[in-house]
C-alpha cells in the first residue's frame, strides 16, 4: 500500500508462478515477433474492438512520432472463449501463453484482495462489481533502435485500467516518473511489475495512485515484456468505493461507465491532457 501511494508501482517477488512459465512466454513473444512480416499480417489491425490484434501505437495515422514497438493485444478471460483467436504458429504459443494467462489471472484477483484489505474494502469487492471481469494482455516487442535519442518505445503514459502485472524480463527499458524525475526500474528476474491504473487511484479515491511511465528503445538488445491488464466491463459504473467516503474524505471523482472513460482516456492521452482531470469532482 505504501509503495503504491508513494510510487504507484511495486515489485512482487515469490508470487508462484515457476520461473519456467515466466521466461518461456517472454521467449514464446519474441519468436513470434520475429516471424517474417507475411506470417503475422493477418494480426494487424487498427480497430481497437477486435479481440487479437497486431498493432503499434494508439492513433498511428495522426501521432507525429511513432512508437519504437510492436504490440499483439489478446482478449484472455474467460479463455476459452477466445485462444482461437491467438496465433497458432509458433506451434506452442497457445498452450504457453493460455497457461500463463490462467495463472496471472489469479495472481492478479489475489493482489486485488490484497488491495481490498489494505484499503478497507471488503474482500471480493472487484470482483462483485465487475470491476475485474476484463483480462488483456498486451505482448510488447521492441526492437533493437539505432538512435534511442530519436524515439520511445512507449511515451509517457498511465494505464487506464485497475491493475497492471508486467512480465518485464531482464531488459532494461521501463522508466517511472517520480518528482519529476525518470527512475529506471531494475529488472528483478522472475518479478512481476505491478502498477495502480487510473481505475484504481478513482475507486480508491486517491489513495493509491497511478503513475506516469514510458519505455526507452535500446541500441544492443531487443526487449520482450509482457503485460497483464485487469480491466472492468464496459457498461461498469466506476467511482470511488462508498466504503471510503464519510465526512472528512469527500469523493474526490465523480460516477461514469467505464467506456466513456476508455473513449476520454485516449484522445486526453493523445492530446497531452491528464486523462482524470475532467472526472474530478469540484471541491463545494
Ligand atoms: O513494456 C514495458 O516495460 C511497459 C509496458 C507498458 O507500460 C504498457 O503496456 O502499458
Ligand atoms: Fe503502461
Amino acid at each position: 500500500m505504501k509503495a503504491g501511494q508513494e510510487f504507484g508501482f511495486f515489485q512482487l517477488i515469490n508470487h508462484g508462478i515457476p520461473n519456467d512459465l515466466m521466461n518461456d512466454v517472454l521467449k514464446v513473444a519474441g519468436e513470434f515477433f520475429r516471424l517474417p512480416a507475411e506470417d503475422k499480417a493477418s494480426f494487424y489491425s487498427e480497430d481497437p474492438k477486435k479481440a487479437c490484434r497486431l498493432y503499434t501505437s494508439i492513433d498511428y495515422d495522426k501521432e507525429k512520432v511513432h512508437y519504437w514497438r510492436d504490440n499483439l493485444r489478446q482478449s484472455c478471460h474467460p479463455l476459452d472463449r477466445y485462444i482461437e483467436d491467438w496465433p497458432a504458429n509458433p506451434t506452442r504459443y497457445r498452450k504457453v501463453m493460455g497457461k500463463y494467462a490462467l495463472k496471472v489471472r489469479e495472481v492478479s484477483l489475489l493482489i486485488l484482495d490484497l488491495i481490498c484489505e489494505g484499503l478497507g474494502l471488503e474482500l471480493g469487492y472487484f470482483e462483485a462489481g465487475g470491476l475485474s471481469n476484463v483480462q488483456l494482455m498486451g505482448l510488447n516487442y521492441y526492437p533493437i533502435c539505432p538512435d534511442p535519442s530519436l524515439t520511445l518505445g512507449l511515451p509517457k503514459h498511465s494505464d487506464v485500467n485497475v491493475i497492471t502485472l508486467l512480465n518485464q524480463g531482464l531488459v532494461l527499458g521501463l522508466q517511472v516518473l517520480k518528482d519529476e524525475e525518470w527512475l529506471s526500474v531494475e529488472p528483478i528476474p522472475n518479478a512481476f511489475l505491478v502498477n495502480i491504473g487510473h481505475t484504481l487511484q478513482i475507486i480508491s479515491n486517491g489513495k493509491l495512485r497511478s503513475v506516469d511511465h514510458r519505455v526507452v528503445t535500446n541500441k544492443h538488445i531487443a526487449r520482450a515484456t509482457i503485460a497483464n491488464f485487469v480491466h472492468p466491463s464496459g457498461d461498469s459504473q466506476i467511482a470511488p468505493a462508498t466504503a471510503l467516503i464519510d465526512k472528512c474524505n469527500l469523493p474526490l471523482y465523480r460516477q461514469f461507465t467505464y467506456n466513456e472513460f476508455v473513449r476520454t482516456y485516449v484522445t486526453d492521452t493523445h492530446q497531452g491532457t491528464p486523462p482524470l482531470k475532467r472526472y474530478e469532482q469540484s471541491k463545494p
